[in-house]
């Protein structure tokens, strides 16, 4: 029998493709153009994806020997689930891998803002000594809204409570044990809006998420509200933010994710109160391997008609 061949679009650690070299033929082919890609699939079993791919109705249709799709992460908004199911081709993902990355880089914005780390180095690195202008806020006892209490939101939630702030969260599907343990509450989306100092964001881009934090949600929220988000551009309304920024309801926000990417929207990034990173969140040497390995091993199990642990269709 041919080997399965698979194909790597957007990386994955040597660890994964060691793995998966075992059972299969492994092109790493990074970087590779929408057009090369419908071109190629069709001699794949197999193709490992992270969040630049776009994994369309049309590379399903043109991948004829395709049997899974494997996303080295957790958001599967840019593959076409629905279309995969309906064609029989598996979707899986690595949802754990990160958790712990996305969680510290939230956390690390919280304290980024509250301070104003990033424009005070800026400062220094101009030669200045700008001590008069940066008067921060303390994090202890301030309320910390989270909007999406899984895996990601609710890691954040424990480390926040450890450096003393009050937590309140809403969630869609599951009420995890978690809140309780650390002596938050959960809440309707509404309250966390208006009662929050700080709100972060941990939901998937949904049909329900999409422009969820819009104008009229800036409206409702305190004077001097803290924004972070680390889930998905598109679920903050961009436009919004900006206006909110510069009226000064929205005292800071740190973005690591963006409607367009590389963001288009300059005025955003700019804006001296925002603080802005390249969708980076799940990016730390430990969790892109737990990812690479934890992908390997669904993609080759789907292969061989194992069971699997993380199958989205
Ligand atoms: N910036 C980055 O590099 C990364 C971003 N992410 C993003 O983080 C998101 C969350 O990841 P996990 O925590 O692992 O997912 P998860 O599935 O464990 O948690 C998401 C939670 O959001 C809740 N939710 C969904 N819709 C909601 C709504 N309308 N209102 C309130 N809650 C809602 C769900 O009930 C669920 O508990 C991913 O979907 C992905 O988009 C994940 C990894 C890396
Ligand atoms: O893999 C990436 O490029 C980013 C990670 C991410 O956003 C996710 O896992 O959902």
């Amino acid at each position: 029998m041919e080997p399965w061949r698979v194909l790597v679009t957007d990386g994955l650690q040597d660890t994964g493709i060691s793995i998966l070299s075992k059972e299969a033929q492994v092109d790493d082919h990074k970087g590779i153009s929408a057009e090369e890609l419908l071109k190629e699939i069709g001699n794949y079993d197999a193709l490992i994806v992270r969040g630049r791919t776009k994994v369309t109705s049309e590379v399903i249709e043109a991948g004829k020997k395709l049997k899974v799709i494997g996303r080295a992460g957790v958001g599967v908004d840019n593959i076409d689930t629905a279309y995969a199911k309906e064609k029989g081709v598996i979707v899986v993902n690595a949802p754990t891998a990160t958790t712990t990355a996305v969680a510290e880089l939230a956390m690390g914005m919280v304290f980024a803002l509250a301070r104003e780390i990033p424009r005070a180095d800026a400062s220094m690195k101009r030669g200045e000594w700008a001590k008069k202008e940066f008067e921060g806020v303390e994090l202890y006892g301030k309320t910390l809204g989270i909007i999406g209490f899984g895996r990601i939101g609710s890691t954040v939630g424990q480390m926040a409570a450890a450096v003393g702030m009050r937590i309140m969260a809403c969630c869609l599907f599951r009420i995890p044990e978690t809140i309780r343990i650390i002596g938050g509450e959960l809440l309707m989306m509404d309250d966390i809006i208006e009662k929050s100092d700080f709100i972060t964001i941990h939901t998937p881009l949904s049909d329900e998420t999409r422009g969820m934090i819009n104008a009229e949600a800036f409206a409702r929220m305190k004077d001097g509200v803290y924004l972070i988000c680390t889930a998905r551009g598109g679920i903050i309304d961009e436009k919004a933010l900006l206006d909110a920024l510069n009226s000064g309801k929205v005292a800071g926000a740190a973005l690591d994710v963006f409607e367009t990417e590389p963001p288009v929207f300059k005025e955003l990034i700019n804006h001296p109160k925002v603080i802005a990173t390249p969708h980076m969140a799940g990016q730390t040497n430990e969790a892109q391997r737990r990812a690479s390995m934890d992908i390997a091993k669904e993609v080759t199990a789907a292969l061989k008609g194992d069971k699997l642990h993380w199958k989205i269709v």
